[in-house]
């Protein structure tokens, strides 16, 4: 069953244009004039129950929009969407029950009261039941470590603690499909990795559909299957981060230091046939690009059938270069034409 259905869902917004000067100003106050801004635009996918599928783009690409759509708070402009079963925006009362919601940069908590307080508040809006709610919130406040906290006022919480506690603030009605948007922003190292092994736990026990909007490309390595990429209001992407490193990547790069001095000529005849790409940066320094599907140890004992080597390094593709490419470019679809001479 699919978790998620959008169909050439788009979302317009009218925007007031504002003329210039002190006459523009007049004008404006007596006769509005509006732009049109399509922040989505007929963009179709489908997320299978259990998925944890990632959703990114740059700023302005559309997902905060598409998110806003999905959890009922904006109505689209055309186009269909079913999340749960339900049209988020028709069948609000309802849907909102199988739903859970974290924005990173705003919260569902009570600021001047104790955090067990916000909790017990959100229990009536939900309408869990006394037995259910305890058994959810010791089994949540166990695994994020919250026992300390819950008798404190939000506003007295840590950035990290605060996440941590908007993520049980979101998981008390036990929603089958949770909506991030940006949960691990300005988080430290630490509390990111604790976050991150709390969702996939709770995908694996829970069979828990998370739709994750980031700007943090290891929150989408470490948790997400698959990832649906927008640029302004369409996707370009849809598909797993591996298909994308390997369409895109350069491959692996093997920096070699040496020992002697060696030619370029030298190199690639040691390495003559192999479906590499060198790059000489010195007499003493090259590195050899090996794409994907090529074997780097061949390579390396190629080099050093010929040359004394005293150092070697392997680095794999950065996934923050291949997204940021695709960003600039505007399009995914483009293979790799470096890596391979
Ligand atoms: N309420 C609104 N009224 C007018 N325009 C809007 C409104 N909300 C969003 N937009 C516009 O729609 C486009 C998409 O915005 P959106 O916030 O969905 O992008 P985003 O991908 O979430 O960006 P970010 O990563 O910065 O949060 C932008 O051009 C934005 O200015």
């Amino acid at each position: 069953m699919n978790a998620i259905e959008v169909d050439k869902l788009r979302k317009t917004f009218k925007v007031q244009r504002n003329r210039e000067g002190l006459k523009g100003a007049m004008l404006d106050l007596f006769k509005r004039e509006y732009n049109e801004v399509m922040a989505v635009k007929d963009i179709s996918f489908t997320i299978p129950q259990g998925e944890i599928c990632g959703y990114i783009g740059e700023n302005g690409a559309g997902k905060s929009t598409t998110i806003k759509m999905l959890t009922g708070i904006l109505v689209p402009t055309s186009g269909h969407l079913k999340v749960g079963g339900y049209v988020p925006y028709a069948e609000r009362e309802k849907f909102v029950q199988h739903i859970g919601v974290v924005f990173g940069q705003r919260s569902q908590l009570w600021w001047d009261i104790g955090v067990i307080e916000s909790f017990r508040l959100l229990r009536k809006v939900y309408r869990v039941g006394e037995q259910d709610f305890k058994r959810r919130l010791d089994e949540l406040v166990e695994r994020l470590e919250l026992q300390d906290l819950l008798n404190r006022p939000v506003r007295k919480l840590s950035l990290g603690q605060r996440m941590r506690c908007e993520l049980v603030a979101s998981l008390l009605h036990q929603p089958s499909i949770l909506f991030l948007d940006e949960p691990t922003i300005g988080l430290d190292i630490v509390v990111k990795s604790e976050i991150r092994e709390f969702l996939l736990q709770l995908n694996k026990e829970h069979g828990t559909t998370i739709l994750l909007t980031t700007h943090d490309l290891q929150d989408i390595e470490a948790l997400c299957s698959r990832v649906v990429m927008l640029d302004d209001g369409n996707i370009i992407y849809d598909g797993s981060l591996d298909h994308l490193k390997m369409t895109w990547g350069k491959g692996r790069e093997v920096k070699f230091q040496f020992a002697e001095q060696v030619s370029e000529e030298k190199l690639s005849i040691l390495t003559a046939g192999l479906p590499v790409v060198l790059e000489v940066q010195s007499e003493y320094e090259a590195s050899v690009i090996v794409p994907q599907d090529a074997n780097v140890s061949d390579v390396i004992a190629r080099v050093a059938s010929g040359v004394s080597i005293s150092d070697l390094s392997i680095e794999e593709t950065n996934t923050d270069d291949i997204v940021r490419e695709i960003y600039r470019t505007g399009n995914a679809d483009q293979p790799s034409k470096q890596g391979v001479s």
